[in-house]
């Protein structure tokens, strides 16, 4: 089932487009990552698909209704950093929430349970760790049992314990039927936790798939340094024509069981081999070769 579409969605404040033609498709029990550095149109893009503000043009889809009341109230978020009142418990914070949303208490205890604060929901929120206040908002947004729960950011200003601590509760998360947006500026964090991400890049999508398509599309290589690598790289030109050169080190696109037949084809030729290293680009790579025209500007 089709939990999110969307279809060429614009959003322009003034004369400045934020959002340019983003296309969408998240499918039921993914976790989706919507990865894009900072001013890149995430937040942007989430605050229209959960109605609270109006696109300039497009067309959103949720639960294949077109965007409509009714349809939101099958989805939580998260959309400003998590605030609760400090002086509250968490409990307390979790009751206010249920008051103000007009939604019942009943699931207060078995949420406080599931994300692991049942011990500490008597204590002041003032005193819980950055990764506990994180798993107490996500708690907020689940009372109304959503099956589409959207994190704009939820590991931002996190700890690397706070971090973890959240990501793994998300992880848990599909197998309760819910399916997960995140968004995140750090590959990294989204990387670990992600089934599927789509990646936006001054207002327009870039790349949108499996993570595992996008795991596949970095190709292993070899770096090779040689003695006289000008001359090397020529002769490894004829085998490799996409090989480069920089900064003395020759790379070519090649398995790393190719490196005792280069080894050997270099040494006859009298050059010396002082390392052949296998390399293969990670998500990072790929993610920076993505944006970093923006961040170049
Ligand atoms: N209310 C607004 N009025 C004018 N411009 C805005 C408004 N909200 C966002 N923008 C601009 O739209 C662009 C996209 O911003 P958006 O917040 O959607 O990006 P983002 O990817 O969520 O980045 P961040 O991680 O920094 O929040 C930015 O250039 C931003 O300055």
């Amino acid at each position: 089932m089709s939990i999110l579409a969307i279809q060429d969605l614009h959003k322009t404040y003034g004369a400045r487009p934020a959002v340019q033609g983003v296309n969408m498709k998240i499918g039921s029990g993914q976790i989706y990552g919507f990865l894009g550095p900072n001013g890149a149109g995430k937040t942007t893009t989430i605050r229209m698909l959960l109605g609270l503000i109006r696109p300039s043009r497009g067309n959103i889809q949720l639960f294949e209704q077109h965007l409509n009341r009714r349809a939101l109230t099958k989805v939580g978020a998260i959309v400003e950093a998590p605030s609760a009142y400090g002086h509250l418990t968490g409990k307390e914070n979790l009751q206010v929430v249920a008051r103000l949303r007009g939604m019942s208490e009943r699931r207060i205890p078995e949420l406080l349970d599931y994300v692991g604060l049942k011990d500490a929901q008597n204590r002041v929120v003032r005193g819980y760790s950055l990764g506990m206040k994180g798993r107490l908002s996500i708690a907020a947004a689940l009372m109304g049992s959503p099956e589409f729960l959207v994190l704009d950011e939820p590991t931002n200003g996190l700890d690397p314990n706070g971090i973890r601590e959240v990501r793994e509760l998300i992880q848990s998360l599909p197998q309760r039927g819910i399916t997960v947006m995140v968004s995140s500026h750090i590959l990294s964090e989204v990387e670990q936790m992600a089934t599927h991400v789509g990646i936006i890049h001054q207002g327009m999508m870039r790349y949108e798939g499996a993570l595992k398509d996008l795991q596949n599309r970095s190709k292993p290589t070899l770096r090779i340094r040689v003695s006289d690598p000008e001359v090397a790289f020529s002769k490894l030109q004829m085998s490799y024509p996409q090989a480069q050169l920089s900064e003395k080190t020759i790379e070519l696109p090649a398995d790393p069981e190719k490196a005792p037949g280069i080894i050997r084809e270099l040494v006859q030729q009298n050059f010396d081999v002082y390392s052949i290293t296998p390399h293969q680009a990670t998500l990072e790579d790929l993610f920076m070769n993505i944006t970093s025209k923006e961040r170049a500007q």
